[in-house]
């Protein structure tokens, strides 16, 4: 199988400070694989750097777009990012506030990301953005509704309807339980769980919480100081740790 990203020697610093070093990987098509690691172990970065949200020192991230074909997003013209941003990728914030237009409603939230790829009929994007409020589980009647009048979860909740209405490739997620309450994270994580596997998702998680990629993931990366130290399965890494780093991670000793 064509991997859909493939990541070769990927380094980013600051200044003299490392953000991430030689990371390589590949991810295929409909598999979920995790990034953990301690605060500052450059997650955040790497993900930002596949992405497109952040300049890359060296390195190539080749990714098999259906419009554009193999392209190293590393190199490629500014336009062409923002168009696989609008079509093929979607990024999920932590915070929904990044991710959402809190000044229109949950429904032109929806409808704004089909009309950025040419969708006009304004009969069939209501329709759509109501199907995908049920999706998500939220009222259809509150398509009128501004996010800003939503709960935290319901927010985070019309983020994800929002990314995925355009039934992008590939997802990026930023801690995507992380700000919400015990109770809520539960919740969210069964809806994120029953629509990668309902939409054959493709994702990137950053996440500093093991139960996020045990729940969630295939494949996992754990990262210490800007390197990927230990990668496999996640029910292989998790339960039969390798590296000492990870074997603390796992056993709780290190707080993440
Ligand atoms: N804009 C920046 N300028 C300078 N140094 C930075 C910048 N962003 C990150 N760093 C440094 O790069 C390293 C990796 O940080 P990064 O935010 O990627 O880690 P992280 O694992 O995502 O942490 P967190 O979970 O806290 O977001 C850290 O040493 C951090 O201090």
């Amino acid at each position: 199988m064509n991997s859909l990203l493939s990541v070769t020697n990927l380094n980013k610093d600051y200044g003299n400070k490392r953000g991430c070093f030689n990371v390589n990987f590949d991810l295929f098509p409909g598999e979920v694989l995790g990034i953990v690691g301690e605060s500052g172990s450059g997650k955040s970065t790497l993900m930002n750097c596949l992405a497109g949200h952040q300049s890359v020192d060296t390195g190539s991230v080749m990714f098999n777009s259906e419009t554009l074909g193999n392209i190293d997003t590393v190199q490629m013209a500014e336009v062409d990012r923002r168009q696989l941003a609008r079509t093929d990728w979607a990024f999920v914030h932590q915070n929904p506030r990044d991710g959402l237009r809190l000044g229109i409603s949950a429904g032109a939230n929806i409808g704004e990301r089909l009309m950025a790829i040419g969708g006009r009929h304004y009969g069939d994007i209501r329709q759509t953005a109501e199907q995908w409020l049920e999706k998500v589980e939220i009222r259809a009647e509150r398509i009128d509704d501004r996010p800003s009048t939503f709960s935290g979860g319901m927010q985070q909740r019309l983020q994800i309807a929002r990314n995925l209405v355009t039934s992008p490739k590939l997802i990026f997620m930023d801690e995507p339980t992380g700000g919400l309450d015990v109770s809520v994270q539960a919740t969210l994580l069964d809806l994120l769980r029953s629509l990668v596997r309902e939409l054959g998702l493709s994702a990137i998680v950053v996440t500093h919480d093991l139960a996020v990629v045990r729940l969630l993931a295939d494949r996992v990366m754990v990262m210490q100081q800007g390197e990927v130290i230990e990668t496999g399965l996640v029910d292989q890494v998790l339960d039969d740790p390798q590296h000492p780093y990870t074997q603390l991670l796992v056993s709780s000793i290190l707080q993440v």
